[in-house]
């Protein structure tokens, strides 16, 4: 008997995870679930668990060391925390870019030929398809087409966030786990992100954690507000901003503390 039930449009469901580094008790019984096809941001203070949280949904978490964890990360039906889970594959559907940029130091077109290539894509006109597309999607194929050979880390900051979204992309995930994605981008560079997200919402799945309560607001369908390791509510976006549920969710968005 399957012991929990996931509804069709929900991708991740969360049943009493929790989260230990050590002694120290990261996320608290968490209970929420991210829908398909939409973007949900994780907000809260500095410390409040907002990384350790969307590293844990593609396991991305192991990799800090002395982690524990109990409950439930469902995924569909897989639950995460059951040791058959095939990291490779889960992170082929689950991509992640980070707050800082980090192309390899190789070509432009290596670096988003790279997932492709690892999961078996040897045909070079095959992989020539995959990287237009990728880098069409988010909509830098027009700035770097006569330069694909070129090194990636020639780019700007906001150039090389895109193409790490498209090295993301280029492994055909269903979700994209984005951790502070503008936080060291300029304004300018911050919309084209933001209006990115949106865009790649119709066809994917996006988690973003931000330190920026307008972002949320401007992108997000549904918002997350943590506070030391617990989620303190999430609901639609709209709704949480014009009229949160809890006092603490009220003193965060109006800046009273973090
Ligand atoms: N690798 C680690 N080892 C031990 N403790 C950690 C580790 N990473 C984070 N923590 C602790 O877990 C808690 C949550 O940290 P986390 O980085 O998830 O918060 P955050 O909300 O993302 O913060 P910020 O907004 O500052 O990035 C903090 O108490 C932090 O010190």
């Amino acid at each position: 008997m399957m012991a929990t039930a996931v509804k069709e449009k929900e991708v991740f469901k969360m049943k009493d995870l929790n989260l230990w580094y050590g002694q120290n008790h990261a996320l608290k019984n968490l209970n929420f679930s991210i829908n398909k096809k939409e973007i949900t941001s994780i907000i809260g203070p500095s410390g409040c668990g907002k990384s350790t949280f969307i590293k844990t949904l593609n396991l991305m978490i192991y990799s800090a060391g002395n982690v524990r964890m109990s409950g439930e990360i469902l995924y569909h039906n897989k639950n995460l925390l059951d040791n058959k889970i095939d990291l490779v594959s889960l992170r082929k559907d689950v991509g992640m870019v980070f707050q800082k940029a980090n192309p390899f130091p190789k070509s432009i077109y290596e670096n988003v030929a790279y997932g492709p290539k690892i999961h078996g894509i040897k045909k070079k006109s095959e992989l020539d398809d995959i990287v237009e597309e990728s880098l069409i999607n988010v909509a830098l194929w027009d700035e770097v087409k006569d330069r694909l050979n070129a090194p990636a880390l020639g780019l700007s900051g906001g150039q090389q966030q895109r193409l790490c979204i498209a090295r993301a992309l280029a492994t055909k995930p269903e979700v994209l786990l984005m951790d502070e994605p503008t936080s060291a981008l300029d304004p300018i560079s911050t919309i084209k992100i933001e209006e990115l997200a949106l865009e790649l919402k119709k066809d994917f799945t996006i988690v973003m954690v931000t330190h920026n309560m307008q972002q949320a607001a401007r992108v997000s369908d549904e918002t997350a507000f943590f506070l030391m390791g617990e989620l303190i509510e999430k609901k639609d976006t709209d709704k949480l901003f014009a009229n949160p549920s809890d006092k603490r969710t009220e003193d965060y968005i109006t800046g009273r503390f973090g």
